[in-house]
């Protein structure tokens, strides 16, 4: 092997940096005369702490500095949190690999005692910046307060105490991966709360015509799971929607075939449209075409543009 070096750009989030830190154990471990350095790079995502996701607007709020870097030749590959990678990709980069995916589910941390969000009393406050989370949690507990917290996990469960909040909701995926499982109080069953495009996974990115470095990194790939996501993706896609939107998808792989949840819903989750394809593996684009396709039809398209409206809305009145 003549490459004697990786570079590994990374955000410098604990998350992020337990991500890459885990790509490159890996490698390091397959290769063990290749040298992996990390290089962390700040994101605009990391800058605008103060306002809730789904007003800053902007897809790739946590890629596009990696993306610069990478196009500069200055790191050669990117690792993501897949929920957070953009459906199109700048000239010259592409997403490599997807890995085997945690535990894709939303998770709960409740104030000490309570075992359910269920039995939470009537208005009780949840900490949650996600529109996907505030719309499905609202849709069977209308009654619930929906708070905005932003900040990395750490911050968020001290948010839970420190804003006297009786739960907030997490990915399981991020808990499990910095160490805080034992703090989760309830899972949340993707029939409940389906979880977000991508979660659970990671993505590779690196340049298109970077043929050695694209070799060495192709085994992280798993196909289940890079199936499933490209469905989830595909859908997305379809429905030209950021994480700033409440659209959720979770495909499930089983055999040759993948089975496709999809949800378009408004925020104060009232109109909440979800249905379910399966398909052939080999389709499974296709099938997140179809499934965006059908809930265009049942009315997602109407949902769509109130959301999109209402973020204009508020962004133009930050402004001023
Ligand atoms: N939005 C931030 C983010 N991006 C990825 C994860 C971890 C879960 C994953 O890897 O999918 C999280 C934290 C969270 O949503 O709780």
């Amino acid at each position: 092997m003549s490459r004697k070096t990786l570079r590994i750009g990374t955000r410098a989030s604990q998350l992020a940096l337990w991500q890459a830190n885990w790509v490159k154990s890996c490698l390091e471990q397959r290769y063990p005369d290749l040298e992996v350095t990390l290089t962390k790079i700040k994101t605009q995502g990391d800058r605008i702490l103060d306002v809730p996701l789904a007003m800053v607007g902007g897809k790739g709020l946590f890629v596009k500095e990696i993306e610069e870097a990478m196009l500069r030749d200055e790191v050669d590959i990117a690792v993501h949190s897949m929920k957070d990678v953009p459906t199109v990709f700048p000239e010259g980069l592409a997403l490599r690999c997807i890995t085997e995916r945690e535990d894709p589910r939303d998770i709960l941390v409740l104030r000490p005692g309570v075992a359910t969000w269920r039995e939470l009393p009537q208005g009780a406050r949840i900490g949650t910046s996600s529109l996907r989370r505030k719309s499905q949690m609202l849709h069977e507990r209308p009654d619930l307060h929906m708070l905005d917290i932003r900040g990395n996990v750490e911050t968020r469960l001290r948010k839970l105490t420190e804003e006297d909040l009786d739960g907030v909701v997490l990915a399981s995926a991020g808990m499990k991966r910095l160490g805080f499982a034992a703090r989760i109080s309830e899972y949340l069953a993707p029939e409940v709360m389906l979880p977000a495009i991508g979660q659970g996974a990671l993505g590779l990115e690196s340049r298109v015509d970077d043929a050695e470095i694209n070799a060495l990194i192709d085994f992280f790939n798993h196909s289940e799971t890079a199936y499933a996501v490209t469905a989830e993706r595909a859908l997305l896609r379809h429905l030209e929607g950021g994480c700033q939107v409440p659209i959720a998808a979770y495909g499930t792989v089983s055999g040759d075939q993948v089975r496709l949840t999809g949800l378009v819903a408004s925020v104060d989750g009232r109109q909440f449209l979800k249905k379910t394809l399966s398909g052939p593996v080999a389709e499974a684009q296709a099938l997140g075409v179809s499934l965006a396709e059908d809930l265009l039809v049942m009315g997602a398209d109407k949902i769509l543009n109130e959301v999109y409206q209402h973020e204009t809305f508020n962004r133009d009145r930050e402004d001023v």
